[in-house]
């Protein structure tokens, strides 16, 4: 479909300008965009297996620790973009130059894609393990469902947010009911499952949660671009950070608490064991449970995707949309999601510096931040940028039981300090603007 014709019969995306201001959206279309998003099945059971090694305090104060910090974090990029109207490729060009966006926005439109991949993968595992339902069958119906929803654009994901959050706000009340009813009510008390003792730290567990979102929290530009100014993209944020994220992990912490679901350490809280077995009308609506609230991830992720490639390639964002989601299904049915924390530790350490340097830049710094958008690349971003994710890297090997991910982004900030305002600016370094509109030893 060519671009023309796409725009002809659906909405704009508004893949390479930003969306002009008779087309922003109303607070609750970005919030219902926002808040399902996190609400995922998959975030239970998180925050199931911490609560089983942490103990419910603890678990839940990590995971509380990590929603702050993405609180923070998407919450100051949310601004920009519903300041601006742009999408994260051009908010992502005015930090890291026309060219070297390229890096940064390949990067992220390939592991959103990657995630992708996993909630379709997870898709196919839960219907499978159960429900009974064959996993590549399922696999492919829920992948191309997926596309359908992504192709049909940013309304489609708003309306699919307002069905997905309430679902699991319902589906978990009723699930913690079942929990309390049959299992012990002395939630707070829960210790952690002896065996695990020690495997993960309250660090640990708030870097995890950071990294977790750090891919589509760096890319929330996308979503806040259609609020209509800078304070109501940062509202309909705060509904995913801290709240829906927290919300929907300790949920998943509750269940564990309560000793229902056994081997916990393995099967976190994933509320679906407790959801079944209760008659025909419950099995059904979470049949379709599983469906809807990973249907809301990987709409998201894909439209993440489909954006970042659109704007490099210059195609539309719906047959960017078809092909990605075809690749994705093909990742999915390789099984890459059996690789999630690799994912998690890749994440934490390449990725939460590039919002940082955004944030410095075009929050902080924005006084005196000259864009990058006329320059190739942009030398104090990009340096920044290397030797932050080398500390993170030292970090995730010497001293992991540390928060890895906000580490990164407490690295990044004073690197880009000491590069923004100790490197004299004459000084003779080697970072020369392809461009020559730099002079040499410029680093920003
Ligand atoms: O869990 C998820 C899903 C999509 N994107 C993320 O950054 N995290």
């Amino acid at each position: 479909m060519s671009k023309e014709m796409e725009q002809r019969s659906l909405d704009p995306e508004f893949e390479q300008e930003a969306v002009p201001k008779h087309y922003r959206k109303s607070l609750g279309s970005i919030v219902a965009v926002w808040f399902g998003f996190p609400m995922q099945l998959f975030s239970a059971v998180f925050g199931g297996t911490v609560v089983a090694q942490l103990g419910f305090v603890n678990g839940a104060l990590s995971m509380l620790l990590g929603n702050l910090a993405l609180f923070i974090f998407v919450g100051f990029l949310s601004y920009r973009a519903g300041e601006t109207g742009l999408n994260f490729n051009l908010l992502a060009k005015e930090s890291f130059g026309k060219r070297g966006y390229y890096l940064v926005s390949g990067l992220l439109a390939v592991v959103v894609i990657g995630w992708f991949a996993v909630n379709v993968g997870l898709t196919g595992a839960m219907m499978h393990n159960t429900f009974g339902y064959n996993e590549i069958l399922m696999i492919i119906v829920g992948g191309l469902i997926y596309i359908v929803i992504t192709f049909l654009g940013i309304k489609a994901l708003s309306v699919l947010g307002w069905i997905a959050a309430p679902l699991y706000v319902v589906l978990s009340i009723v699930a913690i009911v079942f929990a309390v009813k049959s299992g012990v009510t002395g939630i707070l008390e829960y210790k952690p499952v002896a065996s695990s003792a020690g495997a993960i730290t309250m660090g640990m567990v708030a870097s995890m949660v950071f990294a977790g979102f750090a891919d589509s929290g760096t890319m929330t530009a996308d979503f806040t671009r259609w609020s209509k100014n800078g304070k109501e993209a940062v509202l309909a944020s705060i509904t995913a950070f801290p709240l829906g994220n927290f919300v929907a992990q300790i949920v998943g912490g509750i269940v564990v608490a309560t000793g229902v679901i056994p081997d916990a350490v393995t099967n976190g809280g994933n509320i679906l064991m407790v959801l079944t077995g209760h008659g025909s009308f419950l099995s059904l609506v979470s049949v379709l449970f599983v469906f809807i609230s990973l249907g809301s991830v990987c709409t998201h992720c894909l439209y993440n995707g489909a954006i970042g490639w659109s704007h490099m390639t210059g195609k539309g964002m719906r047959s960017i949309t078809v092909i990605l989601g075809v690749i994705g299904i093909i990742a999915a049915l390789s099984g890459i999601w059996g690789k999630l924390p690799e994912w998690f530790n890749l994440l934490g350490i390449l990725v939460p510096p590039i919002g940082t340097i955004m944030i410095m830049d075009q929050i902080i710094f924005r006084k005196t931040h000259k864009s990058a958008l006329e320059r190739s690349w942009r030398p104090l971003a990009f340096v920044t940028w290397v030797i932050a994710s080398g500390i993170s890297l030292f970090i995730n090997f010497n001293a992991p039981q540390l928060s890895v991910a906000i580490m990164s982004v407490v690295a990044t900030v004073m690197v880009y300090l000491i590069c923004k305002t100790v490197v004299p600016r004459n000084a003779s370094l080697v970072f020369e603007d392809s461009d020559k509109s730099v002079q040499s030893g410029d680093l920003d």
